[in-house]
This record gives C-alpha cells, sequence and structure tokens, in this order.
C-alpha cells in the first residue's frame, strides 16, 4: 500500500519549541510518498540509496520499521520512497519520511494505528534518530494543518503564500539541536531569555498581534543569536528585506531553507531571482494513496 505525508514549514520558534516555548507550524503542500510491500526480506529504496534496514544510510526510515514492529510483528517488508521535499532543508523531511512509512505499513499489514497513535510511533523514531526534538514535525506531519505547539491550537492561515529559498548548505537537524544545546549548558539564562523572547514572538503572531514581517525580522534575529544561522542565510535574507520580503530560517538552520513572506508580486519576483519556490498551507495530513 501506499501513502504520503506532507512537510511543514516553522513560520515562528524553532528550537525554542524543543525547551518547551511556543511555535507557530503550517504543513505544506510538499508530500513525501512510501509504497510498502509485504516480503520475506528488508529492502528500502529511496533517493538515497537502496538498503536492507540500515540505521546509518536510511536511519528514520529502519527506525520506523523497528518501533512499527514493536506493535506488529512482520517478517520483511519492501518499502519505495518518493518525495518532493528536499531532502535535509528544514522542510520536515525526516518526519514526512517517518509519517509516511508507519502509514504505509499500517495499511499494508492492518494494524489499524490511530493518528495519534501512527504520532506517538513517529515522535520515537525522531527520538531514536536525534535523540532530542520538540514532535513538533512528526505532529503537524501526521494531522496536516497549521498549529499552535504545543497546546495545539488550530490556525486558518486562510489565502497564505510563502516562499522557500534554499540556502544549498545541508541542515542537519540532530547536529544543529546539539549545538544549540551546548549553547545553552555554557550561557544558561542568556539562552533562556532568548528562548523567551521566541516565545512572545510565537504567541503573538499566532494572536495576530503586530506585523509579521516585523516579527520574523526579530525571530531571524534571535535565531542569528543562538548560532543557527550563515553568512550565506544573513545574505539571502537582506536580499529578500530589499525586495520587501520578511524572511527567516525554517527549521532547524545551519543551512537549509529561508522561509518569506510579503505580496504575492514581491514573492514571485523572489522565486524567480533565487530560483525559489512557494508553497501553500496543507490541511490533509498523513493518508493513504490510491
Ligand atoms: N526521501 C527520503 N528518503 C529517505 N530518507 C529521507 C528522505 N527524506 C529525508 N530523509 C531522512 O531524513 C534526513 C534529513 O533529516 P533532517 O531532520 O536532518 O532534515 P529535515 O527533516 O529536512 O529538516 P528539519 O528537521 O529542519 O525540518 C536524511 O538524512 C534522511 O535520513
Ligand atoms: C529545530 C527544531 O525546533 C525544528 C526542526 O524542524 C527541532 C524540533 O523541534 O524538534
Ligand atoms: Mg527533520
Amino acid at each position: 500500500m501506499k501513502a504520503s505525508a506532507p512537510g511543514k514549514v516553522i513560520l515562528f520558534g524553532e528550537h525554542a519549541v524543543v525547551y518547551g516555548r511556543h511555535a507557530v507550524v503550517t504543513a505544506i503542500n510538499l508530500r513525501c510518498y512510501a509504497e510498502a510491500l509485504k516480503s520475506s526480506t528488508f529492502r528500502i529504496e529511496s533517493p538515497i540509496a537502496t538498503t536492507s534496514l540500515d540505521f546509518e544510510k536510511h536511519p528514520y526510515v529502519s527506525y520506523a520499521i523497528k518501533r512499527f514492529m514493536e506493535v506488529k510483528p512482520i517478517d520483511g517488508v519492501k518499502i519505495k520512497i518518493e518525495s518532493e521535499i528536499p531532502i535535509a532543508s528544514g522542510l520536515g523531511s525526516s518526519a514526512a519520511v517517518t509519517v509516511a512509512v508507519l502509514k504505509a505499513l499500517d495499511a499494508e499489514f492492518d494494524a489499524g494505528l490511530s493518528d495519534e497513535e501512527l504520532f506517538e510511533l513517529a515522535r520515537k523514531v525522531e527520538l531514536d534518530v536525534q535523540g532530542r526534538g520538540s514532535g513538533t514535525d512528526p505532529f503537524v506531519s501526521t494531522y496536516g494543518g497549521a498549529w499552535l505547539i504545543p497546546e495545539r491550537k488550530p490556525l486558518d492561515l486562510g489565502e497564505f503564500r510563502m516562499l522557500i529559498v534554499n540556502s544549498g548548505e545541508e541542515s542537519i537537524t540532530s547536529e544543529m539541536v546539539a549545538k544549540v544545546a551546548r549553547l545553552r549548558d555554557e550561557l544558561g539564562d542568556v539562552v533562556e531569555r532568548i528562548f523567551d523572547v521566541i516565545d512572545t514572538i510565537s504567541l503573538k503572531a499566532f494572536a495576530g498581534e503586530g506585523e509579521i514581517s516585523r516579527l520574523m525580522a526579530v525571530n531571524q534575529c534571535m535565531l542569528k543569536a543562538i548560532g543557527v544561522s550563515t553568512k550565506r542565510i544573513d545574505e539571502i535574507v537582506e536580499e529578500l528585506e530589499g525586495l520587501g520580503i520578511a524572511a527567516k530560517i525554517t527549521g532547524a538552520g545551519g543551512g537549509g531553507s529561508v522561509v518569506g513572506v510579503g505580496s504575492d508580486e514581491a514573492l514571485q519576483r523572489a522565486a524567480k531571482l533565487f530560483s525559489g519556490i512557494i508553497v501553500e498551507p496543507e490541511r490533509e495530513g498523513a493518508r493513504v494513496e490510491d
């Protein structure tokens, strides 16, 4: 059976959300597709490689299979993955591949998982691989929609377009989360206060208070302060601002993607100039495909 799950954009609050602060996040209209077929052996085929269970080359997929087997033991499975979500770019490719694989396994082996059980398994996989994480990405990939985290308050973004510009640098979430943890160990309260500022930004954005462009600009400064921006990202953010687009890192940073908001005209223009893509909020979470 084939299943899919969406990627995501964190509009506000990445990293701070790992430490209990608020984040505003939306699923986006880029999906990861996973097909699961009963087999007597294990085989994983993806744009990365073709392997058996392999916790180095296919950590999220392999742990997803392992966690699924705790619910329903299986002798083997063939998994085939195709994804529209750029890998290691801050758009939740890891959560989407995890959730899509779990949903496909659930359908192929009739495990009868509820959405919440699916999310809980994906959350465990995230922790298996990343060691630390807020669960935001697996949550939004499972349920779709836009949310205030951690309360899971839904948000209607309506007609809302976001520009995604790839910095061309890889963003490895586990490494960036570990980097921020080291800074927090070293500077304690200084980093906690930065998280508090990010928390306030997320709450204001969710409440529709304050201009989104200003809030994004300050959020980006805070992300820079905790060391997850790069020279290239700073340049992209500044150039986008020159085109009337407010922009910040989305996801773990250290590379990956920048998200920008502005008028449709400005977004179209910037998308051409930066070879960016324009994405929209996605209501549907994990689903079985025909
Ligand atoms: N299509 C795919 N096929 C197989 N594995 C994938 C695929 N997409 C993502 N992955 C796995 O997810 C890893 C990237 O996850 P990572 O969390 O670092 O980035 P991300 O999820 O794209 O960004 P972020 O977590 O900041 O939103 C890849 O190295 C790979 O292990
Ligand atoms: C960096 C982070 O906040 C978002 C990654 O998309 C990590 C997490 O929430 O687990
Ligand atoms: Mg990820």
